[in-house]
This record gives structure tokens, sequence and C-alpha cells, in this order.
């Protein structure tokens, strides 16, 4: 008999198959509320109200599967999970739908002034000249993050005459014809827009990507929606935006904090907001509650789940042998995506020698996870990402050759975006570790850990001189350093490794030296 307790409130009808199904009991009550019986359960659902921490998983020692009915797992600690052995699922696409009409229903308010005006009338009012709205035809509307959700609203803003100007810098130009979309840069996308909402998942790039720096590029009169997390727009950079009438409006369905008590924002007038209902309708979380049910119940089958964001597919033993080269693979697969910022639409992976011999469609579904990684909202893993790809547009595909390379086992990957191709070569050497052994047809030598920069530039006498000179005035201090080029004078790169990130404002100093062609932090 398995125990599962429902910790949040979702759709009965979407339970069903669980709560009828034989060898199992459902038990619905908060995890706080349920201390004396934890240990007792096997499977725990959620959404977004109920924290999932160490400390909750520590006191469930039976449990072996966590289901989120939803797409955002920010409530539950991920590596505790893992660090468990407990599977984490959640439902990725069951409330897309609904997220998208419910920002279409704010931004519709938003300009129509709807939530205010029906105030206005329940207090017995009726004044219809201080409800003057603006109309959405013809206007440009400004989506940052085309995923799932960021689509569902060009095609809903497209119906009604808007002009739709994307900023996804993982957005391919197929992509973007496909949905007949406008790419644009953040820039352009800030200056043109008159709407501008948000759909990304909350990551270090997103966080107050709409603020300070950002918001005075905005049009005067601009309408700001955030129905993605709390956070991705500013929400304290914005009250100067709102007091001296630069922004018109502002709908927000997520807070940085929620819920959101005393909260400074909602004495504006002009700010509108729900208590993060996006998901919430009868559709969606039947959608979520079905998808998860099913999932949990599988799983407790011994089957396999189709949604896992932690779970690795292998027997014990296979997973051993093939252990150092996923860890390789992911990180070959980070540092491309990390050097490589432009939409990609092609990645090819060949290994070689004894790596050749091992299950290798793990290893490519490791590379991609560590590709898609910088790039997604939902966690990547081996199970997902060839899934996550394929709904991204980018195609993968594996080739075993005879050992080339010279090195008892090598990956070599080439990765083809919209304007360039970008390949890595990799090794892992026992006792030794993992190790970049070519990029670009440069050969190097580096540990592909902790903080990196990645340095294009020309061979010339002084330019690694400079570099170490403006670090050492920022009292930075080089680790490591590798160089490599094909001729004198020619094409070279750099690779340096710190004990920590550099600022911006450094790179950007870095960048300014004569004969440096590109820069790039990573971050593993
Ligand atoms: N309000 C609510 O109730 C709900 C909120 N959400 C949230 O909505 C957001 C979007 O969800 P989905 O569309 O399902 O995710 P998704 O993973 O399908 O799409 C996210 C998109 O953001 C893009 N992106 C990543 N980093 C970016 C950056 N730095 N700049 C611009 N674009 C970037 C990605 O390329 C991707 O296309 C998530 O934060 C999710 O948690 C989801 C469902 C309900
Ligand atoms: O699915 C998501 O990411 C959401 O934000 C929805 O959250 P909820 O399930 O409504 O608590």
């Amino acid at each position: 008999m398995y125990r599962i307790l429902v910790s949040d409130s979702m759709s009965a009808d979407g339970l069903q198959p669980m709560l009828a199904a034989e060898n199992v009991e459902v038990v619905q009550k908060k995890a706080s509320e349920a201390a004396d019986e934890l240990h007792t359960f096997h499977a725990l659902l959620v959404r977004s109200a109920t924290k999932v921490t160490d400390e909750l998983i520590g006191k469930m020692p039976s449990l072996k599967i966590i289901a989120r009915a939803g797409v955002g797992i920010d409530n539950i600690d991920l590596d505790a999970a893992t660090k468990h052995g407990v599977v984490v699922i959640n439902a990725p696409d069951g409330n897309t739908i609904s997220t998208a009409e419910h920002t279409f229903a704010m931004m519709t308010s938003l300009l129509r002034h709807i939530p205010q005006a029906n105030v206005s009338v329940k207090s017995n009012e009726w004044n219809r000249t201080a409800y003057v709205g603006t109309e959405l035809y013809g206007k440009t509307l400004g989506i940052v993050g085309l995923g799932r959700i960021g689509t569902e609203i060009a095609k809903r803003a497209q119906a009604f005459g808007v002009n739709v100007l994307v900023f996804d810098p993982f957005l391919t130009r197929d992509r973007a014809a496909k949905i007949s979309v406008k790419s644009a840069s953040l820039d352009e996308l800030l200056e043109q827009a008159d709407i501008i909402t948000v759909h990304t998942p909350l990551t270090k790039e997103t966080r107050g990507l709409i603020g300070a720096k950002s918001l005075p590029k905005t049009k005067k009169g601009v309408y700001l929606l955030n129905c993605a997390r709390g956070g991705i727009i500013d929400e304290e950079a914005v009250i100067p935006f709102l007091e001296n009438g630069h922004i018109a409006g502002l709908a927000l369905d997520v807070f940085e904090i929620e819920p959101p008590v005393n909260h400074p924002l909602l004495k504006y007038d002009n700010v509108i907001a729900t208590p993060h209902l996006g998901a919430s309708t009868k559709e969606a979380q039947l959608n979520v509650a079905a998808q998860v049910a099913q999932d949990v119940l599988h799983f407790l089958d011994g089957k396999m789940v189709t949604t896992s964001v932690n779970l690795p597919t292998l027997t014990k033993e296979v997973f051993e042998k093939i252990q150092p080269f996923y860890k390789l693979a992911k990180k070959m697969g980070n540092v491309v995506s990390q050097c490589m910022k432009e939409p990609v639409n092609d990645i090819s992976i060949k290994y070689e020698g004894s790596v050749a011999e091992l299950e290798t469609s793990f290893i490519t579904k490791s590379l991609i996870a560590g590709f898609l990684t910088p790039r997604v909202a939902s966690n990547v893993n081996e199970v997902n990402a060839g899934m996550i790809a394929k709904e991204r547009g980018i195609s993968f595909s594996e080739k075993i050759t005879s050992n080339q390379s010279g090195y008892a086992n090598c990956i070599t990957v080439a990765i083809h975006g919209d304007q360039t191709t970008f390949e890595i070569k990799g090794t892992h050497i026992p006792h030794y570790g993992e190790r970049i052994v070519g990029i670009n047809s440069f050969n190097i030598d580096f540990y592909p850990s902790g903080h990196l920069i990645y340095i294009q530039h020309t061979d010339k006498p002084g330019v690694i001189g400079r570099v170490g000179r403006i670090l050492g005035d920022h009292e930075v201090n080089i680790a490591t350093m590798q160089v490599g080029r094909k001729n004198a004078g020619g094409e070279a790169i750099m690779m340096l490794s710190f004990d920590r990130s550099l600022d911006e404002s450094l790179l950007t100093t870095l960048s300014e030296i004569d004969d440096i062609v590109s820069i790039r932090a990573i971050e593993l």
C-alpha cells in the first residue's frame, strides 16, 4: 500500500485515477498539518504554496517522488530531493493556455481600466470620463521570453491586430518565422514596445531585467505586465517611473514575496494585481492534476515517468561507467551555451575511443541538458533534454567514429547557430579528470570548472600582458591560464580561470583592449 500526500489544493477530477487506484491511499492535507505521519508517505503532490524544503524531505524517509502540478519548481529544493534520491516531476504544459489567457485578461484590463471602473460602479459612481482607455489594435507588444506561454500570447496578440516584437536570446530565426513574430534585441524591444510582458524563468539574467537600467529606454506611457515570476520586473525600480507617469500601468500576477503584505506598489491606482492566478482555471488544474496523478501511479508501479526533472534512467552499474563522461559532456554543453550567445539549430556529437562503447545516448542527453540549462525555465536533465531541444527546434545527432583524435576517448561537438558554428572537444583522463582539449580548431587544455573567461584575440605581443595587468590592477588573481593559436600573428584564444566571478565592468574594460575580438564569462 502506497500513501500519497496531496498538500495543495488540486482538481478532484484530475486526481480521480489516483483516488480510485488500488494499493494507494490518498491523504489531502497541508504537509504542515501532517507532522506525525510525514514518515509514512511515498509520494508528495504540491502546487506553488507548499515549500518543499530539505527539512521537510528529511522528515519523509519513505518519500520516492514529489510531483509539482504546474511548471515552476522554485518551491521545491531540487538538490535536496536529488540528494535524498527522490524523483521530482512536474506538468510543464498543462497550464500554458490558462496563463497566456490570464496575461491577456490582465493586458486588456490594464488598458481599459476594468478593475478600477468595476470598483467605481459598485460604489454607485457613473464616471465615464475617468476610465477612457487605450486600444490594443495597432500597438506594439514586446514579449520577453518566447517559450510555451510567450508563444500563446504572441498568437492571441496577432488576432487583436497587435504588432509583436520578441526578445528571446535563444529563439532561432526558423522558430520566429514559424510563429510570424519579429525578433528584436532587448533595447529595440524597450524602445519600440507600447506594452511589455515578461515570460521567462527567474534566473540571474532575468532578475530585474525590467529595472532601473532598462526602464529609461522604454516609451513614455508604457504598460508593463509580469505573470511569470516576481522579480523579473524590479518591484522597487518601477516606483519612480509610476510616480512621474512614465509607466502608464503595471499588471502583476506574481510578486517577489507572496503574498505581498502592505506592498508599496499596491497603493497606485494604475497598478493592478491578482494573487498568482495564471494557472487557476478548471481546465489547467484538471490537466496538471491528471498529468501528475498518472505519472505518480506509473512511477509507483515501477514504470518510467515522462516529465522527471532529476531522474537518470540507467542501472547503477551502467551509470557508474558513464559518470565521468556524462559530467564532462554536461560541462561541454554548458561552456558552449555560455560562449555562443545566439540561437542554435543543430548539435552534432562525435564519440571516439572507449567512450564510444558506452551508452552514448545518455551522454548526448547530458550534453544537451548542459547546453539548455542556461536557456530554459524548467530544470533540464538527461530525461527531458531531448524533448525540450525538439520543442525549441534544435536537432541533435550522434556519430561513433574510429579514433582520429589520438586520445583514448574523445567527445567532439559542433553546435550550429544562426550565424556561427562552435566546435569543442573534450576527453576524460583517469586520475587526472575532465579536460577540454580543443575549441574551434585551436588546441588548448583546461579543466572545465569554476569561474572562467574565454577570450578570442589576435596573436600579437602584449595582449596577454595587458590582460594580466588590468586584472592585477583590479586585484583579480588568475588561477590558471591557457592559450592557443593556429599561426604566429593570427587568430588566438585564451582561457583563464579565477577564484571568483568577474564583474561586468571589468569584462567591458578587458574587451576594450586592442586586438581582443570577443570575451565571454563562463560559470560552471
Ligand atoms: N503566473 C502563473 O501562475 C504561472 C507562471 N508561470 C511562469 O511563466 C514563466 C514562463 O513559463 P513557460 O513559458 O512555461 O516556460 P518556457 O521554458 O517554455 O519558456 C521560457 C522562455 O524564456 C526564454 N528565456 C530564458 N532566459 C531568457 C532571457 N535571459 N531573456 C529572454 N528570454 C529568456 C527561454 O528561451 C524560453 O523560450 C516561468 O517563469 C513559469 O514559472 C508558468 C505557469 C503559470
Ligand atoms: O505553474 C507555475 O509555474 C505556476 O506559477 C502556477 O502556480 P500554482 O500551481 O497556481 O500555485
